[in-house]
């Protein structure tokens, strides 16, 4: 027999650990065929229902339990993007998912892009009515569009023509907190499902000459957590749009103690999780 020589000690470390790391892929792969199996079950199950599979609360709820637990070398983002793709793969089980977009500044389309990964279709579309009509007519399962800002003009505000309830905000992106980044809302043909901590949109239709102060603070007074209050002066009246802190929902007392009768919930979405320490 002929000698054949021992390979270099570090070529030796070398293959340990990366017969080690086929053992971790054949697990992770396992589990990632039984958690498919599970979601197949689940997309089947009565409880789960007709209609959109997307639960961006649930998905929130599931990255904060695992950030929660998480510690070592793998950089919390990277924990979100391998869940992000995992998410979608259990969409695409439960049914064919495509996403239309409104991208005035394009960094819509690479949130959405980010968030719903590689291979779900995306269509970009030049307004935000025709984005929105692509869910409506069920062309698209759901609408990305510029988050709303101070600058909104009456024509640019879709938010202050939503069709809701038949569509509602369902989530925010990016879910990883940028700031001063550009963000986009997500619209569903389905309502928001709550995640645990949670930010709900009012749209409130006050008098022509409403100043924010008194809106802001009619807010407060009726117990609301108001963050931010944009406020776009539309002809005859004054659209006041109120991120409020929570899961609000429309038979919530507080909102009776409102001065307006005015008042539509657009939709939630899950808070933001802090992302990685620079
Ligand atoms: O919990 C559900 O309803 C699922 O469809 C499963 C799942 C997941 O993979 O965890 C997938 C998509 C939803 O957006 C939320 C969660």
């Amino acid at each position: 027999m002929p000698d054949t020589p021992a390979p270099p000690p570090a070529e030796a470390e070398i293959a340990a650990l990366r017969a080690e790391i086929d053992a971790l892929d054949d697990a992770m792969h396992d589990l990632l065929m039984q958690r498919a199996a599970v979601v197949a079950r689940l997309a089947g199950s009565r409880a789960k229902g007709q209609g959109s599979p997307l639960r961006p609360g649930r998905e929130a709820a599931v990255l904060r339990r695992l950030l929660a637990r998480h510690s070592g070398p793998l950089a919390r983002e990277r924990v979100v993007r391998i869940w992000r793709e995992i998410f979608m793969a259990s969409t695409a089980i439960q049914g064919p998912f495509s996403v239309a977009a409104h991208a005035p500044q394009s960094a819509e389309t690479r949130l959405a892009r980010t968030h719903f990964g590689p291979i779900t279709p995306i269509r970009v579309h030049p307004t935000p009515a025709r984005a929105l009509a692509a869910v409506s007519d069920g062309e698209a399962s759901v609408a990305v569009l510029p988050a709303p800002a101070e600058t909104d003009q009456a024509e640019s505000a879709w938010w202050a023509r939503l069709d809701v309830p038949r569509l509602q905000v369902v989530a925010r992106l990016p879910f990883i907190a940028a700031p001063s980044a550009p963000e986009a809302l997500v619209v569903a043909p389905v309502p928001p499902d709550p995640s645990g901590d949670d930010r709900s949109l009012l749209l409130i239709e006050a008098e022509a000459d409403a100043p924010r102060g008194r809106i802001a603070q009619a807010l407060a007074d009726a117990g609301l957590a108001a963050g931010a209050v944009l406020v776009l002066r539309a002809g005859e009246a004054t659209l006041a749009l109120a991120e409020i802190e929570g899961f609000l929902r429309a038979d919530d007392a507080r909102l009776a103690a409102l001065p307006w009768a005015r008042r539509t919930i657009l939709g939630a979405y899950a808070a933001p999780v802090a992302g990685d320490a620079p």
